[in-house]
């Protein structure tokens, strides 16, 4: 059977899927989340003239030739307005944030004045608009500035504050069950027999989840038993994506394609041109998409970069749905690939403005100390010829 090519895999997962639907949040909780619409601000920022510094407020005129000596008629501070009119020859003690009192055009630092009593002495001269923040300079009300599928990181979050929204449109966080599957398996902190592991991959799987904008819904483990992967599919009903690890493959012991199917899953079942993570499932069930990840830690983990998280970016409407590549120079000689994409862990190293790539002389998928000790990804496409040090190649950094 063809192994499918990993870019071809990702966009039949992520086709024809239907984007999640719409919540609304008060702003401190929507760090994280995903713009359900675009948002206009509902109102102009600064919404007044405002000075921009501590000082004094006055007319640029009259302190065209310094020293000039001017009449102190009163104070703006933020939050309370100069209600006069500033005349010839006044000034206005200001500070930052403060309205500009009418008649008046620029902000002298105080540094550059003297003041005794309410005799002002300009040392220096300031041009009209010296530390003036104009009306409408940072957005004007009306404007969009945060499009739909926007990711609300604490930029977008002060901004839309600003903007006057205190509640906000999201995407309801796509619900991600995980069942780990495997007689061998046991949870962290219990006791394995001699023939059983620690389940390790739920947890990192459970953080990918997380990271992308997905809430994660812990199956626990089932053991290699139909009936019982079975049970727990079904028990995650409400969840808008399984994530089965493990028993992807084709061993004897390898239930998870089954028990998709018998509960009423259309399966697609590829094997990826890709290293790790060449067993890889997905299926769907009405709006209910399955991803089944390879169960060697590396492989799910690598496989969780590359179709878990576009996939929740996708379900949220967001653009980011392939991993970021940059390019590095690789720091060692490498020998020609087969016909899987590789995607070797790697150190990255750098050195004037560049990323220098070195691969792990080992790279098994079932080794974690080298997954967690990497920095990246080196991307190797299928018959990638020998490739010689310094020369250019690709990454993904995690
Ligand atoms: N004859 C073939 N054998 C295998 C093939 C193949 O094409 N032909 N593919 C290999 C590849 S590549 C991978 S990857 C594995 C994936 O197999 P499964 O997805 O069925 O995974 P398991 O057999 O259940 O487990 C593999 C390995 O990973 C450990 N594991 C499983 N789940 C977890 C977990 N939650 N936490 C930690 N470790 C886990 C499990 O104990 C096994 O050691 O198949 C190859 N075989
Ligand atoms: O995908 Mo498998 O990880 O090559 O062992």
């Amino acid at each position: 059977m063809a192994l499918v090519p990993v870019e071809e895999a990702r966009r039949r997962l992520l086709g024809g899927l239907r984007l999640m639907p719409a919540e609304e949040l008060p702003l401190g909780e929507a760090f994280a989340r995903t713009l359900a619409r675009d948002l206009a601000a509902t109102r102009t920022q600064p919404p007044f003239a405002a000075s921009a510094m501590d000082g004094y407020a006055l007319r640029a005129e009259d302190i065209a030739a310094p020293p000039a000596r001017l009449k102190l008629i009163g104070e703006a501070a933020a939050g309370h307005g100069f209600a006069g009119t500033v005349g010839a020859g006044e000034t206005v003690r200001i500070f930052t944030g403060a309205p500009m009192p009418a008649g008046s055009d620029t902000v002298l630092i105080q540094e550059n004045a003297d003041r005794e009593g309410d005799v002002v002495t300009a040392l220096e001269g300031a041009p009209a608009g010296r530390f003036v923040r104009a009306a409408g300079l940072d957005f004007s009300a009306g404007e969009t500035l945060l499009s739909v599928g926007r990711r609300l990181d604490e930029r977008a979050l002060s901004l839309a504050a600003a903007m006057g929204h205190a509640r906000l449109p999201v995407r309801r966080r796509p619900r991600v069950a995980i069942l780990a599957t495997g007689d061998e398996l046991v949870r962290p902190g219990e006791t394995p027999r001699p023939d059983q592991i620690v389940a390790s991959n739920f947890h990192g799987i459970a953080a990918l989840v997380t990271a992308a904008g997905g809430a994660p819904v812990d199956l626990g483990i089932a053991p290699d038993d139909l009936t019982e992967i079975r049970r727990r599919i079904a028990s995650a009903g409400d969840c808008d994506v399984v994530t089965l690890l493990g028993g992807a493959s084709v061993g004897d012991h390898d239930f998870t394609r089954r028990a998709l199917e018998e509960e009423g899953f259309g399966l697609d079942f590829w094997k990826i041109a890709m290293r790790p993570g060449k067993p890889l499932m997905s299926g769907r069930c009405g709006e209910r998409i399955a991803l089944g990840l390879p169960g060697n830690p590396v492989a799910s983990l690598v496989c969780g970069r590359l179709f878990l998280m576009p996939l929740i970016a996708a379900l949220l409407g967001r653009a980011d749905t392939a991993p970021p590549e940059e390019t590095a120079t690789l720091g060692c000689d490498l020998g020609a690939n087969d016909q899987r994409e590789d995607y070797l862990r790697a150190r990255l190293e750098r050195i004037d403005s560049a990323w220098i790539a070195h691969p792990f002389p080992v790279q098994d998928s079932s080794m974690l100390a080298v997954m967690a000790a990497a920095d990246g990804l080196v991307v190797r496409p299928p018959f990638a010829p020998p490739a010689a040090a310094g020369e250019a190649c690709r990454i993904i950094r995690f």
